[in-house]
């Protein structure tokens, strides 16, 4: 006899326990499953973010920053230390500690809320029968109106470099190298590898990004990736473009240490670069695989992501998907939204989430943060947009905090003076991006933003003349 729920969801990953703790908010009796274990062995929940995604990587992006910045950056304040040195170690014990702390959390919340965790392998059977196949090697069946798939996604895999874990990685890889490789190899100038390719880079190994699309961050506004190729540059980040690999041959030495020999061509040929660690950061698939059993009627697409219609509706009656396993971006945030929304329709309720209005951010230094359309995608789509922008050598506290690289830019329509995209570059614009974020929720235009009062002196002041720079009246630079 399956036991019985109101609502079932697989995946405890953003997605998934933002969609489980609502459910259960709303009086829904909820389960939550999930397979994942930490580090220690033990049960994790949270999904890739909170054990080997953003949260983690933030631990290290700020370790790095700090390091960096007492080596680069403190003298402009005078301040020096000697002989400034990191303890791979203890960075990387604070990181799990932080990981440790965030992925109770969500046990805590589950308990807290009344959500039923079941720890082991779900799949779809037919009926909205979801059976688990638990670590203890049983299997248990659970039944419920309504399932919602929260799966997530797998790092792709190269099949000419597969990860060894040890010395061909992904980002979980990254997360735990144990000292700083002197020669860091990263293929993909994505999120990823810009943002883990920093964190080594800045405790001093030596990084090179293989990119094989011509362009620099192409999603990005071209201004904001012409802005972050130029300081990651000063930051000694090398960066090549237009490079295709092609192999990827690990070489264990002598003093048995390994290294990676890859090569790639770009249009001055074929060359080799040799690394001791080599990060594979190309994308990441929807995690469908065994999911589905037989005659469930949920379909697949060629990407292997679960298909669903604008509110996460699978076609078959009671069962959604959210998150990295279906269209759209995959950002946490985004499947936080899902979550909440399809808990919502469940019970009754109005849910909803708003694509267009999905914020993205880089957590590089500089950071790098959009939300909305870039000027090339309103150009090719025939929008007429006027553009203001403000830039953040020109801003008191950014120049005080002694971060003058970057700007914000806002897009408005030429007629409505709606706004359309907010594009931003600089220090902690990971939070600015935010206001851009709610004006356009709010079908707001570039003069509601420049008419609302922002205190002095905050970074927010840049995106207060940002708005005014879209009619030509920006107090603080020529116009
Ligand atoms: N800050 C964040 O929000 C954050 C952080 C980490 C991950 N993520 C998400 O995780 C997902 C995966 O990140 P990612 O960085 O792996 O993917 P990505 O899609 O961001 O970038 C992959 C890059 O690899 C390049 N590439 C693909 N194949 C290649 C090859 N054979 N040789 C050289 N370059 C190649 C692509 O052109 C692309 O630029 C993304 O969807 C991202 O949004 C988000």
């Amino acid at each position: 006899m399956a036991d019985q729920f109101d609502v079932i969801v697989i995946g405890a990953g953003p997605a998934g326990y933002h969609a489980a703790i609502r459910a259960a908010q709303l009086g829904l009796k909820t389960a939550c499953i999930d397979a994942a274990l930490g580090k220690d062995g033990k049960p994790a929940l949270g999904g890739t973010c909170l054990r080997v995604g953003c949260i983690p990587s933030k631990a290290l992006l700020d370790s790095s920053r700090q390091f960096w910045n007492l080596q680069h950056l403190f003298g402009e304040h005078g301040i020096s230390a000697k002989e400034p040195a990191i303890d791979i170690g203890t960075m990387i014990g604070r990181k799990d500690k932080i990981v440790k702390q965030f992925t109770g959390g969500i046990a805590m919340l589950f308990k807290a809320n009344k959500v039923t965790p079941y720890y082991g392998f779900g799949q779809l059977q037919p009926g909205n029968v979801v059976s688990v196949k638990q670590h203890d090697g049983t299997t248990v069946e659970l039944k419920a109106a309504n399932v919602i798939i929260a799966a997530g996604s797998d790092s792709i895999e190269l099949p000419f470099a597969k990860f060894d874990g040890k010395t061909i990685v992904d980002n979980v890889g990254a997360l735990d190298f144990t000292e700083v490789p002197k020669r860091m190899g990263v293929i993909g100038a994505g999120v990823i590898g810009l943002e883990l390719g920093s964190v080594w880079k800045r405790l001093g190994s030596e990084v090179v990004i293989l990119e094989a699309l011509p362009d620099f961050l192409a999603a990005a506004d071209a201004e904001v990736a012409k802005t972050a190729a130029r300081e990651f540059k000063k930051q000694g980040l090398d960066i090549r473009l237009g490079a295709k690999v092609s192999k990827a041959e690990v070489k264990v030495l002598p003093n048995k240490s390994s290294e990676v020999h890859v090569t790639y061509a770009d249009a001055k040929g074929e060359q080799t670069i040799v690394v001791d660690k080599l990060l594979v950061s190309v994308g990441r698939r929807a995690a469908t695989k065994g999911l589905l059993a037989d005659g469930t009627g949920v379909k697949l697409d060629a990407r292997g992501m679960v298909e669903v219609d604008e509110h996460c509706h699978t076609g078959v009656d009671g069962v959604w998907a959210v998150g990295d396993c279906v269209r759209g971006p995959m950002l946490a945030h985004k499947g936080f939204e899902e979550g909440v929304a399809v808990a919502e329709l469940i019970a009754g309720l109005p849910g909803h989430v708003n694509l267009d209005t999905i914020p993205w951010v880089i957590y590089t230094e500089p950071e790098i943060a959009w939300v909305g359309k870039t000027e090339k995608q309103l150009t090719d789509e025939g929008i007429p947009y006027k553009a203001g922008s403000f830039p953040f050598a020109a801003l008191g506290r950014a120049v005080a905090m002694a971060e003058p690289a970057g700007f914000v830019k806002i897009l408005a329509h030429a007629e409505t003076d709606r706004i359309l995209g907010m594009h931003l570059v600089g220090v902690n614009v990971s939070e600015l991006v935010h206001e851009g974020v709610l004006a356009m929720e709010f079908s707001g235009s570039a003069d509601d933003l420049a008419r609302i009062c922002h205190a002095h002196p905050t970074l927010s002041e840049a995106v207060h003349d940002a708005a005014m720079a879209v009619a030509k009246r920006a107090i603080h630079k020529a116009n």
